[in-house]
């Protein structure tokens, strides 16, 4: 235990340094490594030779090549990767910087597995050293050899406190998952995938599971035979079939049954000749384990070939959560902070929004937000389907959701925008009974509650509506050489049946904004809005099944039993707002499932004032975001720091403030709300014992009333301190300088948002630089949050994954990689298969690293030219010919066609080799 936390807390000490942050240091580690790769290729090689029996041109292509492209691809991009990506604004954000900053997460743990064991920890270690974060390195027991060489040369080349390797088998991966990491990305098994998910839950701690499965083929009548059989041959035997993505198994009419096997075995021949075991292609199987697992599937079975095997030599004859790679690795292991820096003018603006609310600022607000989505509403008949789905059991619930979405209906466009126009629908012609029912839990009256939260639905609802379309069109992907003819895009699709867990404190719009994009996405959704706003719970059960399809989108109303109950069934993704406790018994319970899950969590938001500012704007700005809905906003600025010269300024303006806003008395103006019941009442209570209370602290139990209350010269070690507030009470701590809040805020978990104000606005890049939080906003509170085109989220124990507009669509997608190719172009696809050549690695090597080598361009064109002639040749018809002549001269235009004759043939690359799947 003593061992894993000394690696981990060294490798979280380097992190904090700073110094895996800048985007040169993560370049020059990156470059380390290519040498890495380059000079140790044999050792490399001899390690994979003993581990799996891969040959030298086969192992270069399965596990050296992949790892140099991502380098050379990650070199390349990373700079444009990592910049900010600057977000469209709206008439509210026209003045403002919004945009979404990629940042590290910490200490990640990569956990790799034996089949590809060099290429399955080298590339989630780029992608993580690219995204600027700290990377424990846990290869697989099981390929040994690999392990410790990747153990001995890691450090030779990199930082070595910041990327340590630990080697080891179960005890060491077990004491290794205790710890806390920012997350992790494991490749391996299902049933080990539940145990990492489980110890990570423990931590709040995401995570990425690259596991196995059956993947079916399916081999259509119509389709040319000899060269599906070839490709499939490839895929299924190369590693010895022990590659996670092979074909498991092929579905085909009887008829073509036996042209089939006939098929694949004549690839065979051509692959490894007549003796096999003597192929230096042909791998072995890992172990005597695997060995005799594999062997006992065949008992019982009709062999139709091979089914030979040899275990002293683990011989068998060919018998038949997350993404990453690229982009999307340097996305898996970075945070996308949602960044709002707004400037100190334009007061009257945002006076919109303060207190006292009128109708008529709602119906200004209303209009700002709504106009460029109003359309046209089509009067759509949807019946209103009656009934109340809360007394049957939760298998029940939903095994029928399930059924329904088995039933592909939720899947067409028009039926998912028609079912979000009927929510719409039911939004408008209900409005005054879920304002009644926000009134009855919360104490929020008309105004207040409509831009609280019924705008912001309504605005997810038109944006959504709007953009379906294209958000859920198939997105095309950039083709290299290898993949130009063929068709390669992202499909999103819905994941199932999935689950929406809410909570009180905004119970309205917490379970509907992430049930418009569940439903935008296609899938069946299950709501649980929070026991404690009974009445809003109340309402939704009622209202969603008289507007939507009841079977889709059940709401299961009750406490602490039902949610547990309902955890205990299987969803395909997990959408919880709530405290961290709990977001910890959901993940543990989605691990039984290995569903993924969005936690929306808290935490306590830092608000930093910086003494050069205009300290009247900068307070009614806070007073506004800091006392709506009583101080319990997710986001709300939990405590300020700032200078010990001005607290007493800030004391004064936020007095002032609260007094434009709510009036003398304030327990009778309208737009004060209530704590949401005498167990919360007590809990904020109990934060002032031994404070000093600059301003506020009476209270009435009966009607849960806390007035606005000021603390000032509050420890850091005080009980106001240490819990998220969630009340109308704001501890101010005095600091001298923006060096020391920093410090300050990073001694603590990570906040779901944070504020500064300063007049001058590198202060508050610097704070943005140096710190970490789910999302912020510069010189004002919570508006970050309701620009939609930024993501909304936490990070560490404020949560994770995000939502709202298209963020939600994407959380309840899956993005399914697809790529459809024809049945011709044969003689280009052998330069893949064995037997394999050097010159065909070189090859593979100029297609998939060329951008990295553009001085040597001239030596590519003459090794394409090879190849064309090697295509040309082995091409068996004529149209073959011109389409490779087509697709070349498309992607060369200045290659003269037709191809000079003098070039020459070289005979060695008509046969096959492994290319990567790049
Ligand atoms: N990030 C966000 O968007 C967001 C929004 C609102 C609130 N919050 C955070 O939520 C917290 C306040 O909410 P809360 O947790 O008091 O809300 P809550 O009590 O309403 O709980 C949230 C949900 O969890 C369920 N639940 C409670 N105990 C459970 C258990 N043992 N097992 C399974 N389910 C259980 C409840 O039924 C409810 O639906 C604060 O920390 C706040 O910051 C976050
Ligand atoms: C802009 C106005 C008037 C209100 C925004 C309130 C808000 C932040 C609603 C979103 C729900 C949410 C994230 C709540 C967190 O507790």
């Amino acid at each position: 235990m003593e061992r894993m936390q000394q690696v981990v807390g060294r490798a979280r000490a380097a992190f904090n340094s700073g110094r895996s942050r800048s985007l040169e240091f993560r370049i020059q580690q990156l470059t380390a490594l290519e040498r890495m790769v380059q000079e140790k290729e044999k050792d490399i090689l001899a390690a994979l030779h003993a581990d799996l029996h891969k040959g030298g041109p086969n192992a270069y292509s399965h596990e050296i090549l992949g790892v140099l492209s991502e380098l050379a691809l990650m070199k390349e991009k990373l700079p444009s990767w990592a910049a900010p990506q600057h977000v469209k604004k709206n008439l509210m954000t026209m003045r403002d910087e919004a945009y979404i900053g990629y940042e590290p997460l910490g200490v990640v743990l990569v956990i790799g597995a034996w089949n590809y064991p060099f290429v399955l920890v080298m590339q989630p270690l780029i992608g993580a050293i690219a995204a600027g974060n700290a990377v424990v390195v846990k290869p697989s027991e099981v390929s040994e050899n690999t392990a410790q060489l990747v153990a001995e040369l890691l450090p030779q080349y990199l930082d070595r406190e910041l990327y340590p390797v630990v080697t080891g088998g179960v005890p060491e991966t077990t004491e290794l998952l205790t710890q806390r990491f920012d997350h992790i990305l494991y490749t391996g098994n299902t049933a080990v995938g539940k145990i990492v998910m489980a110890a990570a839950a423990k931590h709040l701690t995401p995570v990425t599971l690259e596991l196995g499965g059956k993947s079916p083929c399916y081999i259509d009548k119509d389709c040319d035979l000899a060269v599906a059989c070839r490709r499939i041959t490839w895929g299924k035997y190369m590693n010895c079939g022990q590659t996670c993505i092979a074909p498991d198994y092929i579905l085909c009419d009887p008829s073509i049954q036996g042209k089939v096997v006939e098929n694949i075995k004549a690839t065979l021949q051509e692959f490894y000749g007549e003796d096999i075991k003597s192929s230096p292609d042909y791998e072995r199987i890992i172990n005597k384990r695997h060995f005799k697992r594999v062997l006992g599937l065949l008992e019982g079975q009709k062999i139709a070939h091979g089914g030979e095997a040899d275990e002293a030599s683990c011989f068998i004859g060919h018998s038949g959560m997350g993404a990453y790679h690229g982009k999307h690795s340097f996305e898996t292991f970075s945070h996308r902070r949602a960044c709002l820096i707004k400037d100190l003018k334009m007061e009257s603006t945002n006076k919109m929004r303060y207190p006292p609310v009128s109708q008529k600022k709602v119906d200004w607000t209303k209009f700002i937000l709504l106009r460029r989505f109003n359309r046209g509403r089509i009067g759509l008949a949807i019946l209103a389907l009656l009934g109340v789905v809360a007394a049957v059991m939760m298998k029940q619930i939903v095994g029928r959701a399930r059924a329904a979405f088995n039933s592909g209906r939720s899947r067409s466009l028009e039926f998912r925008i028609q079912q979000l126009k009927a929510l719409e629908r039911m939004v408008q012609e209900k409005e005054k009974e879920i304002l009644a029912a926000l009134y009855a839990d919360l104490h929020k009256d008309g105004p207040n509650a409509y831009s609280q939260e019924i705008l912001g639905v309504l605005t997810e609802l038109a944006l959504v509506i709007g953009e379906l379309p294209s958000w859920a069109a198939p997105q095309h992907v950039k083709k290299d050489l290898l993949t130009m003819r063929d068709e390669i895009f992202i499909n999103p699709e819905p994941l199932g049946v999935v689950l929406v867990i809410g909570a009180w404190n905004y119970p309205f719009i917490l379970v509907m904004q992430p049930l418009i994009g569940a439903i935008a996405a296609g899938n069946a959704v299950v709501v649980k809005p929070s026991e404690v706003s009974e009445n809003t719970a109340q309402l939704v059960a009622e209202l969603l099944p008289q507007y939507l399809d009841q079977e889709l989108y059940p709401v299961v109303t009750g406490g602490v039993p039902e949610t547990t109950e309902l955890l205990t069934q299987r969803f395909d993704h997990i959408l919880y707002t709530g405290n961290s406790a709990v977001g910890k018994i959901v993940m543990a319970a989605a691990a039984k499932h290995l569903t993924p899950v969005t936690l929306e969590l808290g935490g306590k938001s830092p608000c930093y004032i910086d003494k050069d500012c205009d300290l009247a704007v900068a307070c009614r700005r806070i007073t506004w975001g800091k006392y709506m809905n009583c101080g319990q906003t997710c986001i709300a600025p939990d405590y300020i720091l700032c200078d010990p010269s001005i607290q007493g300024k800030v004391v004064e303006n936020i007095k002032a403030t609260l007094q434009e806003f709510y009036g003398e008395d304030i327990k009778s103006s309208p737009d004060y709300e209530r704590i949401i019941n005498k167990r919360h009442f007590k809990r904020v209570l109990g934060l002032l014992e031994g404070q000093k209370i600059a301003h506020g602290g009476e209270a009435d139990e009966a009607s849960c009333f806390i007035a606005p209350t000021i603390l000032t010269d509050v420890s850091p070690e005080s009980k106001v301190m240490e819990e998220e507030i969630f009340g109308p009470v704001l501890p101010i701590v005095t600091v001298k300088s923006v060096e020391e809040a920093i410090e300050f805020i990073n001694r603590r978990e990570k906040p779901l948002a944070l504020y500064v104000f300063s007049n001058n606005k590198q202060v508050i890049r610097r704070v943005i630089a140096e710190t970490s939080s789910g999302g912020m906003t510069g010189n004002d509170v919570i508006m970050h949050s309701v620009v939609p085109t930024l993501p909304f989220g936490g990070v560490g124990h404020s949560g994770m994954g995000a939502y709202h507009g298209k963020y939600t669509f994407k959380t309840f997608s899956h993005h399914r990689a697809c790529l459809i190719k024809d049945l011709k172009m044969e003689a280009v696809n052998k330069l893949r298969y064995p037997p394999v050549s050097q010159k065909k690695v070189d090859l593979a090597k100029l297609f998939l690293l060329k951008h990295c080598q553009k001085s040597r361009v001239g030596q590519f064109i003459s090794a394409l030219l090879g190849a064309v002639k090697a295509v040309v040749a082995k091409a068996a018809n004529t149209e073959e010919v011109e389409d490779t002549k087509k697709y070349l001269k498309q992607r060369h235009p200045k290659l003269k066609a037709p191809i000079p004759a003098e070039t020459g043939i070289d005979q060695d690359l008509g046969h096959g080799s492994c290319l990567s799947s790049g």
